[in-house]
């Protein structure tokens, strides 16, 4: 039987942010806040002789991810990768760090490589950046909560709360991370419409989102219909950044988001990246 590793990494709801350019990768990332979710993905490893990558998707399976490639690569190794999900990629769900975090952890046991789980992160931070494919979502996926980085890369400082109550979120579509990510036009105005503090609660971590997606010019047309009904219903709602969709909460946030797709309850993860197990 072949050797084989499984682990999993949350995925990462960002409500707001500002990007911060550094000298190099690791120092550039972003500030801001988001809910590390119970959702995420789940990767399977093995060696082989060519590194290949399999995304799976309710049945659907597509192939590669540049950013697992790289990472690979730049770890000098080569495996037969699957990722597994359930949300859909490319929504804002943070999904490729989390691809990258569960991937790097299994990759980590399976060829014994000693990493700590810093060296881990880091590693993931660079491919995410270096990629495009977000900034802020591996500091944030290292451990679980409702997350505000008041410093860009994996060693900011990093407050965490762990509310009880579930979000909920419904996906109109994707929103290419890279494109937002490459406007300098665009980052001029989320800089300027970034709040001047962290959240207190999920609540408030709503609202505080809200007043930022307002102000960042960054609502799509469709998310705007959702956000007016959420606010009909006096459910406070705003848009996952970077992706075509709305997070939600309180009472009656699942029943509004219903209207518009299928409804994804999540919970606040408890913790961040972990193996699942290694074979034989
Ligand atoms: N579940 C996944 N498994 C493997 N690679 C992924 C996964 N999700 C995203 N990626 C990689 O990251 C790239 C950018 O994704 P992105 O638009 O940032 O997604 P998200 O908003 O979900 O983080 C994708 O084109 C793909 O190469
Ligand atoms: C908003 C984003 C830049 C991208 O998030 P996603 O599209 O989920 O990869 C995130 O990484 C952040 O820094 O907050």
């Amino acid at each position: 039987m072949v050797r084989t590793a499984v682990a999993f990494s949350p995925g990462h709801i960002s409500g707001f942010f500002r990007r911060v350019e550094g000298g190099d990768p690791a120092a550039t990332g972003s500030v801001g806040a988001g809910v590390v979710i119970d959702e995420g993905v789940r990767s399977t490893v093995s060696p082989a002789h060519e590194t290949s990558v399999r995304v799976v998707r309710q049945g659907i399976v597509a192939a590669g991810s540049p950013p697992v490639e790289y990472a690979l690569d730049r770890l000098g190794v080569t495996a037969a990768v699957t990722t597994e999900c359930r949300l859909p990629i490319g929504a804002g769900f943070g999904l490729s760090a989390a691809a990258l975090l569960s991937t790097l952890t299994a990759i980590n046991h399976l060829f014994d490589l000693g990493l700590s789980t810093d060296e881990v992160a880091a590693r993931a931070h660079e491919a995410e950046v270096l990629h495009r494919s977000g900034l802020g979502d591996v500091a944030a996926s290292q451990a679980g909560g409702v997350v505000c980085r008041t410093g860009p890369g994996i060693h900011a400082e990093i407050t965490r709360i762990y509310p009880e109550e579930p979000l909920y979120a419904v996906s109109l579509g994707p929103l290419p991370t890279a494109s937002v990510l490459s406007s300098e036009e665009t980052m001029a105005r989320i800089a300027a419409a970034f709040p001047d503090r962290c959240p207190r609660d999920l609540p408030d971590f709503c609202h505080l989102s809200r007043g930022f997606a307002g102000k960042s010019g960054l609502i799509a047309p469709g998310v705007r219909g959702v956000l007016e009904a959420c606010d009909g219903a006096g459910v406070p709602a705003s848009m996952t950044m970077l992706g075509n969709g709305v997070f939600a909460c309180g009472d009656g946030a699942d029943q509004v988001l219903a209207r518009f797709g299928e409804v994804y309850r999540l919970n606040v993860a408890r913790s961040g990246p972990y193996l699942i197990e290694v074979r034989p």
